[in-house]
This record gives structure tokens, C-alpha cells and sequence, in this order.
């Protein structure tokens, strides 16, 4: 079971007890009835064949207070789309697929290509952006989750427990992030436990007090894909297309709110998904190429608030990480013994050397090309320079799952 302690500058909600999720759902299902609640699922076609999203629709069956469901179906042929409508026919709330690789929508990306409106390349990122239009257009919903396809441990407290806090009118939350423990037989989350947090305690020590680099380190989960936000949140938000999604995002919450409108809520007892490989040798791939996106995304942040960037200051980040992070890998390493777990220091202080060389790639690439923008404009922005188009986007989506 958890603590109750209150860490960082945002509110963080726990799982003290086994709350039953029917009396949770009770109070959404009143909530919902002023803010309606749409759920997001960015998808791929081979997770209907995997393990965790059966599993996942089973749980969401029994949701009552959904009023809709986009699934964002990711590299799917026209085949594939008709099976993944049939699939997803089972639930009982109101869905809608939305196939990324229909003529129709490239035709809307096209158009936004032709307009310089940049929305970068096939991903999640531009996939929940396109899910959010979507429901901007519909105008049903006040409060939108997202949450992964891959979550093999799923089941549906963990999306009561997040759209609570964004539901729940007479709390002035805006933005709920989710967070979960990530241990099986062994810890997870190398990403977050290895490379996010040593670095931000890294950068903390180099640039002394900064409130970007506390509200980061704030969170238990940076990395989670699991998040509630109101309507108008998601209106404003500027979504990175690349690895840093869910960096880009928190940082974007950062800019446009208040802390005491954030939230992270812990979802599930016990989370677990599918897992990426290192990729010692190949900074494209992986684990790599995600804590290089993830590094550009501080460097953005930070430069934007006015730290000058040099060759020099990447290699002290370099050096200084390096010692943070061993250090906290000898503190996992007695965590793990306390409680039984398997501990393989060997691989763990392979996966920081490459981490380490992440830091010094990310700082190359943000030196070359500091202007590098992989942002998704906002919505607002969308129907500004093309008022038809989300009425348009509307009318496809619905065309297509008729
Ligand atoms: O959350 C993370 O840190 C990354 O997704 C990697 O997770 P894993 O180590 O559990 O594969």
C-alpha cells in the first residue's frame, strides 16, 4: 500500500485502499452528466491480436459513465480497418475509429501540409492530436482520457481513478497525469528511473532553484501515457510528434496552468506493458532514441526559459548525470534486495552508458538545429487558418464508421 506523503509541487492522489470502482463509478456517472467523458485510445492494428487489448475492451465494457470512445488506428490497411470497426463493435458506449491511413484523412493532412501548418509524421503523437480534433468537432464531451493499448495489466479502476479528479466539478483540477509502480520480478521503467529523474536531479545541481525543473521532477511517472484533461486543455495544447510526447505535453500543462491544477493520480497496483529494446548501437531505435527526444524536449524547455546551451554545459550534464545516475542505481539495487526482486547491476549500468551517450547525441541535434519545432499546433490554431476544417474531419470520421 501506499504512503500519503505530498512530494513536489503538484497534488498527488494515492491509492490508500481497494475503493470498490462500482462506487467510484456512482459518483463519475452524476459528475458526467454536466462533463461528459470521452476515452482516447491510440492503437495499432497488431494490438487487437495482442494480449492486453482484449483483455482492456472486456474491462471497458462494464464503464458506465463513457459518453464516447476514439480509437486512433495507427499503420492499418483497409482490411485491417473494417476488422478493427468489427472489433471494436463490441463495446457498448458510442465508438468511432478513426484509420490514420484513410485516403480521406491524408487528404486533411495534405491540406495541412499545403497550408504549412506542420503536423509531423505517422505516430502517436499526431494520432491523439487527430483523436482530439475529432472530439474538439464533436463538441459532446467536457473531459477527454487518454490511455496505451498495451497495458497487459488493465483493468478499469485505473480510468475511474483518473478522470475523477478532471470529472469532479467542485475540484479545480485540469490536467491529471497518472502514475503507477512499474515492478514485476524485477523494476521497469528504465526510461524514468534511469535517465529522467538522475538527469533532472543532474540539471537541479547545475542550475540551482528552477520552478520547470521542480514541477518536472514532481512526478513519479513522467513517462506515463495515462492522462484526464478538460476539453478546453486539450483546445490549447501544442503536442510534440516524436518520442517526447509525454514530456512535450507536461511541459505544455507547465505554460498554460496553475500547479494547484494539476494533479497526478496513482491508477493501479501493478502496471505492466509491452517493453522496448535498448538499442545500444542504434540511436534511431528504442529506448535510445527515446531518451534522445526526451533530453531535446528539457534542452527546448529550459532554453526557452533563457539557459544558454554550449558544448561545454552538455558535457558537465554528461558528467554529472553519470555520477547521479550510479548513484541511484546502487539505491535500487538495495531497494530491490529488501524486497526480493532480481537486481542485474551489469545491465542496468549498460543501459546509463547509453543513456549517457543520449545526453551528449540530444545536445549535438539541439545545438545544429535549436529552431527544430516537431509541434503539432494547437487546435485553436487549426480553425483559425482553416475554419472548415474540423467540420470536415467530423464529417469523415462519421462517413467512414457508418
Ligand atoms: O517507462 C519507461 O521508462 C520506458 O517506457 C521503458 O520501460 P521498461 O524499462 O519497463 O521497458
Amino acid at each position: 500500500m501506499a504512503d500519503f506523503f505530498q512530494n513536489g509541487v503538484i497534488t498527488t492522489l494515492h491509492k490508500l485502499t481497494d475503493y470498490p470502482a462500482e462506487q467510484l463509478e456512482e459518483e463519475i456517472l452524476q459528475y458526467a452528466r454536466r462533463r461528459p467523458i470521452a476515452l482516447i485510445l491510440p492503437s495499432l492494428y497488431s494490438e487487437i491480436q495482442g494480449q492486453a487489448l482484449p483483455r482492456i475492451i472486456e474491462e471497458l465494457k462494464h464503464v458506465p459513465y463513457l459518453s464516447e470512445i476514439v480509437v486512433g488506428l495507427d499503420r492499418a490497411t483497409k482490411e485491417e480497418f473494417e476488422k478493427a470497426k468489427e472489433f471494436f463493435a463490441q463495446l457498448p458506449q458510442n465508438v468511432k475509429v478513426i484509420w490514420q491511413r484513410s485516403p480521406r484523412i491524408q487528404d486533411l493532412y495534405d491540406l495541412l501540409d499545403k497550408n504549412n501548418l506542420y503536423i509531423g509524421t505517422e505516430g502517436k503523437g499526431r494520432n491523439v492530436w487527430l483523436c482530439m480534433g475529432y472530439l474538439i468537432a464533436s463538441n459532446t464531451s467536457r473531459v477527454f482520457a487518454i490511455h496505451d493499448c498495451d497495458i497487459l495489466t488493465y483493468n478499469r479502476s485505473l480510468l475511474d481513478r483518473l478522470v475523477y479528479p478532471v470529472t469532479n466539478p467542485t475540484l479545480n483540477f485540469r490536467f491529471a497525469k497518472g502514475y503507477y509502480s512499474r515492478v514485476s520480478d524485477r523494476m521497469h521503467g528504465r526510461v524514468s528511473r534511469l535517465f529522467i529523474t538522475p538527469l533532472i536531479r543532474s540539471l537541479k545541481k547545475i542550475l540551482g532553484t528552477n520552478d520547470y525543473l521542480d514541477y518536472i521532477d514532481s512526478f513519479r511517472y513522467p513517462l506515463s501515457g495515462e492522462m484526464a484533461m478538460i476539453r478546453d486543455v486539450a483546445v490549447r495544447l501544442r503536442l510534440p510528434t516524436d518520442w517526447g510526447l509525454e514530456i512535450g505535453t507536461l511541459n505544455e500543462i507547465y505554460r498554460n496552468y496553475a500547479k494547484n491544477q494539476i494533479c497526478q493520480v496513482d491508477i493501479i497496483d501493478r502496471y505492466d506493458h509491452k517493453h522496448q529494446t535498448l538499442s545500444e548501437d542504434n540511436p534511431n531505435a528504442g529506448l535510445a532514441k527515446m531518451s534522445i527526444d526526451i533530453a531535446k524536449s528539457f534542452y527546448r524547455m529550459l532554453a526557452s526559459m533563457g539557459v544558454v546551451f554550449s558544448d561545454q554545459f552538455f558535457r558537465t550534464i554528461k558528467a554529472t548525470y553519470l555520477r547521479t545516475a550510479l548513484d541511484f542505481l546502487d539505491k535500487y539495487y538495495v531497494d530491490a534486495m529488501l524486497n526480493g526482486l532480481k537486481y542485474d547491476r551489469h545491465s542496468e549500468e549498460k543501459t546509463i552508458e547509453v543513456f549517457l551517450k543520449s545526453i551528449i547525441i540530444a545536445g549535438d541535434q539541439f545545438l545544429a538545429n535549436p529552431m527544430e519545432l516537431p509541434m503539432i499546433p494547437g487546435w485553436t490554431r487549426i480553425e483559425s487558418a482553416l475554419p472548415d476544417f474540423m467540420p470536415t474531419l467530423k464529417q469523415v470520421v462519421d462517413e467512414e464508421n457508418k
